[in-house]
């Protein structure tokens, strides 16, 4: 990619709403968890889908299982947790919310609320540090776990909710999509949503989850994670984007993920181009930006010249992610200060 255009995509401030901790470690960072278990034997080869580089999905949470391995103590998840708030820091991300699964590891005695505590921690640390950026936290459930799991991890979410300052804000529903089904957690969902969390929940990122999303629609949730296959051209239905757009649920788009993890085919057939030509409010976000060797700006630069946007119409993508953010809204009016300001010094 040409080196002026790709200035410009570093240089826009940015919002980034859809990030897995552990699929967001970068490649140096890895190098340093391996160097610190050398007795796990991993490459790092093994740790990331590199460009060019294909994937099924099911590959996709084997590689989320070796890096689990990877970071299984206070010690790795601090270091992780800083050092991705400091690359999207450095990528020029304003806004970020990070999510990511509360694991419990016997071997190095970390339990889900200290590994929840510990990710705030890091998030503390950063802002004393000046790290110029302002980062909230999404409790993660992993759909592959079940609904006793999904409600303990919600009662904890609530804690931390009323316990961190603002700090976590939602609950995420990810994880194998292949693995169980979305109307068994729907308990768990309706409590956190009652409580007041705020949902973003990953629905229709593989064919055949239809019934699910009707049911996970009628939460309903804020935002959607994907939503690949929402639309009746690639098999989802009319009702399923009815829903959606009437109730103007932004979506979280993730372009390299969806082709890496082969869910879409090539760049320009990704579903950005149905939304946005509809007008409904889209977020582009990374996902895994370690797991897929990507980060926010190429993200912002695949769009654009896939779908042929303007600077104009970058800039307006990444200021309309300030609204489809958990953020209060005192920090919306921070951040759309933030936006004016830089306006005139990235847009020619
Ligand atoms: C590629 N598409 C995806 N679809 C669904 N869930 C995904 C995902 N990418 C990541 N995760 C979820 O995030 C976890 C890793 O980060 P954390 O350990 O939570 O920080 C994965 O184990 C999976 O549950
Ligand atoms: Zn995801």
């Amino acid at each position: 990619m040409d080196k002026e255009a790709d200035l410009f995509y570093r240089q826009i401030p940015k919002v980034e709403l859809h990030a897995h901790l552990n699929g967001s470690v970068s490649f140096a960072t890895m190098e340093k968890l391996i160097a610190r278990k050398p007795h796990l034997n991993i490459e790092s080869s093994r740790t990331a889908i590199h460009s060019g580089q294909r994937r099924s999905l099911a590959e996709c949470f084997q590689v989320f299982k070796v890096i689990h391995q990877l970071v299984d103590s206070e010690e790795d998840i601090l270091m992780v947790a800083k050092a991705v708030i400091e690359e999207f820091a450095a990528d020029g991300v304003k806004y970020l919310e990070l999510r990511s699964t509360p694991r419990e590891e016997t071997k190095t005695g970390l339990s889900k609320r200290r590994y929840i505590e510990t990710i705030l921690e890091a998030i503390h640390q950063c802002k004393q540090e000046g790290v110029d950026i302002d980062v909230r936290f999404l409790v993660a459930v992993d759909r592959r776990n079940g609904p006793e799991v999904a409600m303990e991890t919600v009662k904890l979410a609530e804690d931390f909710m009323l316990s961190s300052d603002g700090v976590v804000v939602g609950l995420d529903l990810s994880g194998d999509p292949t693995v169980g089904h979305g109307k068994d957690l729907l308990p768990a969902l309706q409590r956190a949503r009652n409580c007041g969390l705020k949902l973003a929940l990953h629905m229709c990122e593989v064919p055949s989850q239809k019934e699910e999303s009707e049911l996970l629609l009628d939460l309903p949730p804020d935002r959607i994670g994907h939503g690949t296959f929402l639309h009746p051209e690639v098999g989802g239905s009319d009702s399923l984007v009815d829903k959606v757009r009437k109730l103007n649920i932004p979506l979280e788009l993730c372009l390299t993920s969806n082709i890496k993890g082969q869910t879409v085919p090539s760049y320009d057939k990704h579903h950005f181009q149905y939304w946005y030509e509809r007008q409904h409010p889209c977020v582009l976000c990374t996902d895994d930006k370690g797991v897929f060797c990507t980060d926010l700006s190429q993200e912002y630069h695949l769009a654009a010249s896939t779908f042929g946007l303007s600077q104009e119409a970058v800039w307006s993508l990444s200021q309309q992610a300030i609204h489809c953010s958990f953020a209060p809204e005192a920090l919306k009016q921070k951040l759309e200060q933030r936006w004016a300001e830089l306006r005139p010094h990235t847009l020619h």
